[in-house]
């Protein structure tokens, strides 16, 4: 049997990284950057006040009352500092020049004419520097990253409009089973609620994919190869229909297509599927819940990582506080709660791939290596998170 980093390795071959796009600010969150965010100016672009105060010549005098020749309100700029006065000063406002200090106007009587000031300032008390958050030119954001709120926030801060993202890598879902109804439908005698699709569809937005279409296919091998054949994507992913049984149509349609089928030494998740449909990258997963979200997780998150050109999510090692067994000569990805720096599994379930409902209370995936049969009390497994 082939094992799971043997089969990683091989899907990584199909993919490759798609081309690089220009998008505005308003359309980057979550997007994977691939050019540097380089400043367009110096941030803070001058010497600006940290507090609502007055700003003075440090070296030019002491506490006591002071003439205040100038008001500067953020968005203003001011004169330069009149001689023997002090400037009445907002935060955010340049400082004006011949001053290097703000006292806050917390330590003065807060006169608009004359002002008291109880503390005076040594050189350069809050006062932000220019080019102290960021440098003409510097880098910023350095590519590859996915980009959080965070990082949008600095790009704007930066004077960037745009960044260079990779463009979403397009992918096609589909799902087998003459038993799937849509959620909101009604469930028929021998029917359950499609969950598959609903996880293939917002796994691929959660990575970063765009998701081209998804459908269900109930009529055999011939409408499963029709649906592929108007297909435009980058990937195509499939669940059920896999196994060993007699209406295992994607099996069934796509082994004249050169599509391969073998177990995958893991479990859940065993029987996969995988190669080129007219040139596109395909995988098929079994179609128990479990056993899809696994195939996600270990194959295809890595594949999504590789075409947007970021690296694949690294795996934490986390203590064991409640052990189990594992299946001998499989590797094992358990649905496990994580608190703290402790995991366990997060049903009584364990890693039964039917139990969907179950998985929402999984924050990840422990990956058991396959000669373990014994998960102790104390030991330490690597955890795969659900999340980018
Ligand atoms: N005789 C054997 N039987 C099975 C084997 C085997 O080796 N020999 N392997 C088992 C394993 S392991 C798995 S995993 C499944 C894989 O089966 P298929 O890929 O053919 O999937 P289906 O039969 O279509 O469905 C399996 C299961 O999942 C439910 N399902 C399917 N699609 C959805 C969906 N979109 N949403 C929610 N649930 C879905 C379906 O109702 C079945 O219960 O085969 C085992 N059998
Ligand atoms: O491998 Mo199946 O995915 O155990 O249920």
């Amino acid at each position: 049997m082939r094992s799971v980093s043997e089969h990683l390795e091989h899907l990584l071959t199909l993919v490759s990284p798609t081309e690089v796009e220009a998008v505005a600010l308003a359309e980057a969150v979550g997007r994977v950057l691939r050019g540097d965010v380089v400043a367009v100016a110096d941030a803070p672009p001058w010497d600006n006040s940290a507090m609502d105060g007055y700003a003075v010549a440090s070296a030019d005098g002491s506490a006591g009352s002071w003439r205040v020749s100038q008001d500067i309100p953020a968005g203003h700029a001011p004169l330069p500092l009149e001689p023997g006065t002090v400037a009445r000063i907002m935060t955010g406002a340049p400082m004006p020049q011949g001053a290097d200090a703000v006292v806050p106007v917390e330590r003065t009587d807060a006169g608009t004419d004359r002002v008291r000031i109880r503390d005076w300032p040594v050189a350069g008390a809050h006062v932000r520097p220019a080019g102290a958050d960021m440098r003409e030119g510097g880098v910023v954001l350095a590519a590859p990253r996915r980009l959080r709120a965070v990082d949008v926030a600095a790009a704007a801060a930066a004077g960037c409009a745009e960044v260079a993202v990779a463009r979403r890598p397009r992918v096609a879902v589909l799902v087998t089973g003459d038993e799937l109804v849509a959620p909101g439908e009604p469930l028929g005698p021998a029917a359950i609620y499609d969950s598959n699709s609903a996880l293939l569809r917002a796994g691929v937005q959660e990575w970063g994919g765009a998701v081209t279409s998804v459908e269900v296919v109930r009529d055999g091998p011939q409408a499963l190869l029709q649906a592929l054949a108007g297909l435009d994507a980058d990937l195509v992913l499939t669940a059920g229909g896999v196994s060993a049984g007699a209406y295992d149509v994607v099996k069934e349609a796509l082994v004249p297509r050169g599509v391969q089928f073998a177990p995958v030494a893991m479990q859940p998740g065993k029987p996969q599927g995988w190669g080129r449909i007219d040139g596109v990258p395909i995988v098929c997963a079994p179609g128990n819940p479990v056993s899809v979200a696994v195939t996600f997780r270990l194959f295809v998150v890595p594949m999504l990582c590789a075409m947007l050109g970021v690296p694949a999510p690294t795996t934490r090692p986390l203590r064991v506080a409640q052990g189990w067994r594992t299946p001998d000569g499989r590797a094992q990805l358990m649905p496990v709660s994580i608190e703290g720096d402790t995991v366990r599994p997060a049903t009584s379930g364990g890693s039964g791939s039917n139990l969907a409902g179950a998985l929402a209370k999984a924050d990840g995936f422990a990956y058991v290596a396959a000669d373990v049969v014994q998960v102790e009390l104390g030991a330490t497994v690597d955890v795969m998170g659900l999340v980018p």
